[in-house]
C-alpha cells in the first residue's frame, strides 16, 4: 500500500512538472481504464457471453453504429447470420435472431416483448401513437379503435375499393398522358398514388385527401421523403437522441447558430414537417366538422373524442399523432413495392413472369372491369397475381430491418437468458434469404409460391414483410388492395419493359438509414425507376 501510494506521489510530481504529457498520460491512462472495464462487462462478466459473434460487436454498441452510419447495418447482420447461425449477438447490449422459435417468441401472440424506446421518434406533435406506444395496454386500447377499420371487409367494402378504383384510374391516365414515348418514371408517380389513396382513406375526400395523380399540388409534401439527407437525420435521432432533440429545438439566436454552422443532420423542413403539418392541418380542420363516421379514420377517432364516456380519452392532438404516422406509413410501403414489381417484372429475363400474370388476369370476366379498371374484388382473388406481390416483398421488402424489441424481464429464447432490457429483433431481410427455405433468394421468382404445398407452406412460415403478432401491419389489407388492384390494372392494359436509359440499373429506396435495391446489380440510381409502358 505503501509503495502504490509513494507510485502515485511520484506520478503526481511527474504531471506537475510536465503538464502536457502529463494530460496525454492521464488521457491514454483513463482510456486503457475504460476498455478493460469495457472488456471485463461487456466480455467476460456479460450474462450474453456465451452468444455467437463478433468480439468487438458484442464489446462496443459503436461497432454496429459505424455500420448504421455506412447505411449498411441489414446487409451485414445477414453476414453476421450465414456466419455465426441463428443467433448473433450484435452489441454489449442487442441479439439478432435468426429462427421461426425466436420470431414467436418475441412477437407471437402473448409475448412480453415491447417495442423498444428506438420507436418513439414516430411520436408525433409530442403524442405517441399506435406505432410508437410500447404498453401492450396502451397500444390494444388504440388498436381496438382502428381495428375494424382496416379490416378487409371494410378496405374491400364499394366506398374504399371505390377510391382504390378511382386513383388507379388516375394513374393509367397517368401513364397516358404524363410518359414519353411510354416511358413513366414510377418511383415519384407511384409516390402519387399511394400518397393520395391513404390520404383519402384517412381524411375522407374533403378532408384532407391529396391530389397529387392529377395536379402537381400537394406533391411537394413528397419532397422531405424523398431528401436522402434524411438518413442522416435517422442515424442522429437513433444514436444522439437527446443532441438531435436539442439541436431541433433551438430558438432565435441558437437556431441561426445551430443553421448557419451546419450543425443540423438534416436542414430544416427537416423529415415528415410536410406531413405532419399536413395532418396537423386537417386534424384541426376536421375537429368541429359534423363527420360520417365511415368515411375515414379521422371521423372514425373524432366519434370517439366527443362520445366516449369510458375508457382512455384521446384529443385532437392525439388523432393528429395517429393520422400524421398512418399517413406516413402508408406511403413509402406501397409504393416501393409496387415500384419493384414493375422493375422486377419488367427485366427481359422475367419476361415470363409478366407473360403469365397477364394470362390470369385476361381470364377475369368483362364485368370485372370498367374504364380499363380491375375491380379490386377481382383483383383480390387472382392467386398468381398474389405471389407476384408476395414475391416482390419477399426480395424487395419495403420495411426490411431490425424492428427492435425488449422485455422488463428476464427471458430465454432459443435456449440462450436474455436478461431484462436486452434489445432483440428479427428482420424481413435476413428471413427472406435463408437459401434453406428460399432456393436462390436473391432471384425474383413468383413460381416459387404457386409450387409444390409443403414448400409453399414452410415458406410462409418465414414471410415476414408485414411483421405478425398484436404488432403486425394494420394497414395490410389497405396495402394488398392498392397494389393488387392497380397491377391487375397495369397488366391488362400495358406490357412494362425496363426504359433504355434504366437497363442494368436497379432503383434504391431508403428504410431509415439504409438504402435498400436488387444486390445483383452494379450500378443503383435512388429514387429513379424508368419503365416504359407498351399498350398491349
Ligand atoms: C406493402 C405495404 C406495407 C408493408 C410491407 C408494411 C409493413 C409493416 C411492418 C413490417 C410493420 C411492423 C413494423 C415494426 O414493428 O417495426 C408495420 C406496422 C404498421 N403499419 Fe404497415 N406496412 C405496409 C403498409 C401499410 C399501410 C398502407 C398502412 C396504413 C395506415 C400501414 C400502417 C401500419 C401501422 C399503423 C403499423 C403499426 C401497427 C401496430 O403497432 O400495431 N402499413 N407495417
Amino acid at each position: 500500500m505503501a509503495a502504490l501510494s509513494t507510485l502515485f506521489d511520484v506520478l503526481r510530481r511527474w504531471a506537475i512538472q510536465n503538464p502536457l504529457l502529463g494530460t496525454i498520460g492521464m488521457i491514454f491512462a483513463l482510456a486503457v481504464s475504460y476498455t478493460v472495464l469495457q472488456i471485463y462487462t461487456n466480455l467476460i462478466a456479460s450474462p450474453l457471453r456465451s452468444i455467437p459473434g463478433p468480439r468487438l460487436f458484442a464489446l462496443t454498441k459503436w461497432r454496429l453504429a459505424y455500420e448504421d452510419y455506412r447505411g449498411a447495418r441489414t446487409r451485414y447482420v445477414n453476414d453476421l447470420h450465414r456466419k455465426y447461425g441463428e443467433v448473433v449477438r450484435v452489441g454489449p447490449n442487442e441479439i439478432s435472431f435468426n429462427s421461426l422459435s425466436a420470431l414467436k417468441t418475441i412477437y407471437g401472440a402473448g409475448t412480453v416483448f415491447q417495442r423498444h424506446r428506438f420507436y418513439r421518434m414516430f411520436d408525433a406533435y409530442g403524442r405517441q401513437n399506435m406505432f410508437s406506444v410500447a404498453s401492450s395496454v396502451a397500444h390494444r386500447d388504440r388498436k381496438k379503435l382502428l381495428n375494424h377499420a382496416y379490416s378487409k371487409t371494410v378496405v374491400l367494402s364499394p366506398q374504399n375499393s371505390g377510391m382504390i378504383e378511382d386513383k388507379t384510374r388516375k394513374f393509367l391516365s397517368l401513364v397516358d398522358n404524363d410518359s414519353k414515348d411510354g416511358i413513366l418514371e414510377t418511383f415519384n408517380s407511384l409516390h402519387y398514388f399511394s400518397m393520395d389513396s391513404i390520404t383519402q382513406f384517412i381524411y375522407g375526400k374533403t378532408g384532407g385527401a391529396t391530389t397529387a395523380l392529377t395536379e402537381p399540388k400537394n406533391r411537394d409534401l413528397l419532397d422531405d421523403i424523398i431528401n436522402s439527407t434524411r438518413r442522416k437525420l435517422s442515424f442522429f435521432a437513433i444514436h444522439f437522441p437527446r443532441l438531435t432533440n436539442w439541436l431541433y429545438s433551438r430558438q432565435g439566436f441558437m437556431e441561426s447558430v445551430v443553421t448557419n454552422f451546419c450543425l443540423l443532420p438534416m436542414a430544416k423542413p427537416s423529415t415528415y414537417t410536410g406531413i405532419r403539418r399536413h395532418a396537423l392541418l386537417a386534424a384541426e380542420n376536421l375537429r368541429d366538422q359534423d363527420l360520417d363516421v365511415t368515411v375515414s379514420i379521422a371521423a372514425r377517432l373524432f366519434n370517439v373524442m366527443r362520445t366516449q364516456t369510458k375508457g382512455p380519452t384521446i384529443d385532437h392532438l392525439d388523432i393528429a399523432s395517429e393520422c400524421a404516422d398512418q399517413f406516413l406509413a402508408g406511403i413509402d410501403t406501397t409504393s416501393d413495392t409496387l415500384m419493384f414489381a414493375m422493375f422486377a417484372l419488367s427485366q427481359r429475363a422475367n419476361q415470363s413472369f409478366q407473360d403469365k400474370l397477364r394470362e390470369e388476369i385476361l381470364t377475369l370476366s368483362e364485368d370485372a372491369v370498367v374504364d380499363d379498371v380491375v375491380s379490386a374484388l377481382a383483383a383480390d382473388k387472382l392467386p398468381y397475381l398474389d405471389a407476384v406481390i408476395k414475391e416482390t416483398l419477399r426480395l424487395y421488402a419495403p420495411l426490411p430491418g431490425t424492428e427492435p424489441r425488449w422485455s422488463e424481464t428476464d427471458e430465454v429464447i432459443d435456449g440462450y437468458s436474455v436478461p431484462a432490457e436486452t434489445v432483440v429483433s428479427l428482420s424481413p431481410y435476413c428471413l427472406h434469404r435463408n437459401e434453406r427455405v428460399f432456393k436462390d433468394p436473391l432471384e425474383f421468382n413468383p413460381d416459387r409460391w404457386v409450387g409444390d404445398p409443403r414448400d409453399v407452406a414452410e415458406m410462409k412460415k418465414w414471410f415476414w414483410a408485414f411483421s405478425s403478432g398484436g404488432r403486425m401491419c394494420i394497414g395490410m389489407h389497405l396495402a394488398m388492395a392498392e397494389m393488387t388492384t392497380l397491377l391487375a390494372s397495369v397488366y391488362r392494359k400495358y406490357r412494362t419493359e425496363i426504359a433504355p436509359e434504366f437497363v442494368d440499373v436497379t432503383p434504391g429506396v431508403t428504410a431509415r438509414y439504409e438504402v435498400f435495391y436488387d444486390e445483383r446489380f452494379s450500378q443503383m440510381e435512388e429514387h429513379t425507376c424508368w419503365i416504359r409502358f407498351v399498350r398491349v
